[in-house]
């Protein structure tokens, strides 16, 4: 890892291409607290040896895009990534050969993933979290807090709205929040959750955390936790209608993690919540 003392923290961000991908690097280059490194994409994606800038319909940047992610990352102090499971796990371990932070928006990482995640985390600062902005952040704070409340005669159901090209469900803000809900409760999510309702299944299960997941149009993100009891229902809702809500979160976090010690944080710690 390069490291020159009084010059921006140069950033490096995966899946250059992507819906977050693009907003990461604008977000960027509209900052004045850190600057840009590098832009991977898979081997054979057609960005790769373009400027970034000019691969985005813009003007260049000065960056071109690589798929020598240990290349780049050697040279930078941050990753950025939001992309897939398998590249997560990836990237994570050349982050720890690189010695730099590591940012992790990805979701739908499995068991297996998030047990080699903590191995680079052995050599790399990680920071992943389902969701970067500071309002899912704090509604999972709240969500802990009206679960310890109540008892299991409120029945707690999340439902979650996103676009048409998101392919994992429920969402990783979805989990987050029923894990918190789970905490409150003192019950592990996995003996709790119920996510696949379809055709006769029985009553309700008192004590379940429900999850439904719509799909459709354009939508970026939307989580409600509601909990229904005899006579009353209350939800505690967040909408995000921009996606530089969690650009911005992500690079919080990147320039938070320079001076950490390898390990594993998440928003809560970046955001002191
Ligand atoms: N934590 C948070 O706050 C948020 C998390 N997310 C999560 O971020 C992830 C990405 O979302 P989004 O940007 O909408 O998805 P996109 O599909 O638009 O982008 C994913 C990008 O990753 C690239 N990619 C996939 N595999 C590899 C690889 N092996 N090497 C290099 N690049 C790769 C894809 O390239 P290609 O197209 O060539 O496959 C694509 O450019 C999802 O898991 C989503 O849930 C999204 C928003 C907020
Ligand atoms: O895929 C998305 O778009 C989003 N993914 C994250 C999730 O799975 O919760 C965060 C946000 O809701 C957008």
């Amino acid at each position: 890892m390069s490291d020159i003392p009084g010059t921006l923290p140069g950033i490096v961000i995966t899946g250059a291409s992507g819906r977050m991908g693009q907003m990461l690097i604008k977000t960027i280059v509209a900052s004045d607290k850190c600057k840009l490194a590098g832009a991977i994409e898979r081997t054979g994606h057609d960005w790769v040896g373009r400027d970034v800038g000019e691969a985005m319909g813009g003007t260049a940047l000065g960056v071109t895009v690589t798929d020598d992610a240990l290349e780049a990352f050697s040279q930078a102090q941050a990753v950025i990534d939001f992309t897939a499971p398998a590249a997560t796990v990836e990237f994570a371990a050349l982050a720890a050969q690189a010695r730099c932070v590591l940012v992790i928006g990805t979701t739908g990482l499995s068991e297996d993933d998030l047990n080699k995640l903590s191995l680079a985390a052995h050599h790399a600062t990680i920071i992943r979290a389902g969701n970067m902005s500071l309002g899912v952040n704090l509604l999972t704070k709240l969500t802990k807090m009206v679960s310890a409340a109540l008892d299991a005669d409120y029945d707690i159901e999340i439902i979650e709205a996103h676009h048409n090209k998101k392919v994992d469900a429920p969402s990783g803000t979805a989990l987050m929040l029923g894990e918190a809900a789970a905490e409150g409760r003192g019950v592990s999510l996995n003996d709790v959750r119920e996510s696949g309702r379809d055709g006769i299944t029985g009553a309700r299960k008192r004590g379940d955390i429900g999850f439904s997941a719509i799909r459709g149009g354009d939508i970026i993100g939307e989580h409600d936790v509601m909990f229904a009891g005899e006579g009353e229902r209350i939800i505690l809702r967040h909408v995000a209608s921009d996606r530089s809500l969690f650009a911005k979160g992500a690079l919080k976090a990147a320039i938070w993690g320079q001076g950490q010690k390898p390990g594993e944080y998440d928003m809560l710690d970046v955001l002191g919540l």
